[in-house]
């Protein structure tokens, strides 16, 4: 089963992050110009996603994204380079021209439940006091990439293994979130 590789940052053990730890600065994978994003503050629910729309190392089954408030993260060099990805999608992803590396990701739809929220790649900083990923949320997806059907009770297995309990979709908590927002837009809370 260790012979599933999740992601880098996650595959020889989660490492914890700082507790004052209040952001850093984010690059693309570009040597020359690379595209910087400088964010002031702590990632909250960070996790490795199984989705096919997030942003995954060459080689990755997983992506690993976290959110930070939208007020705390600015571009702060070569924004030329950055084009979103697909504007129809909730999260709008802006990735750069260049290296194809997702630098952030913005929800601009004001009544969706995570507005106000932008998604970022904490890999991509060099600092390491960013929050741990502390779930897996959609592995199913892995499978709408290629991942082979017959391999997921490894996955799942590996997964627990490192303390990423799997989920098809986001976290309970974050379910639940989402499912609390709903009710209150239909008025039912
Ligand atoms: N099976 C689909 C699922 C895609 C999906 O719903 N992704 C989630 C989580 S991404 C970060 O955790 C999501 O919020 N999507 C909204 C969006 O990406 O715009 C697939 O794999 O494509
Ligand atoms: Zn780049
Ligand atoms: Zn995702």
């Amino acid at each position: 089963m260790n012979d599933i590789r999740i992601h880098p940052a996650v595959d020889d053990g989660v490492r914890a992050g700082s507790d004052n730890f209040a952001g850093a600065s984010l690059h693309c994978h570009c040597i020359d110009s690379p595209v910087e994003v400088t964010v002031k503050a702590q990632c909250a629910h960070n996790h490795v996603c199984g989705c096919t729309k997030c942003w995954k190392p060459e080689g990755a089954l997983f992506s690993m994204v976290a959110v930070v408030p939208r007020e705390t993260l600015s571009v702060t060099a070569n924004e030329d380079k950055l084009e979103v990805i697909d504007a129809s999608a909730a999260i709008q992803r802006h990735a750069c021209k260049e290296c194809g590396v997702h630098m952030f990701g913005r929800i601009e739809n004001t009544d969706h439940p995570f507005h106000g929220l932008d998604f970022i790649h904490t890999e991509l900083s060099k600092d390491t006091g960013w929050a741990a990923p502390e779930f897996a949320a959609f592995v199913s997806s892995i499978i709408e990439s290629g991942a082979n059907p017959d391999n997921m009770d490894s996955v799942r297995g590996r997964l627990r293994q490192l303390g990423l309990e799997p989920y098809d979709c986001l976290s309970p908590p974050l379910m639940d979130a989402i499912a609390t927002h709903t009710a209150r837009a239909r008025g039912v809370l």
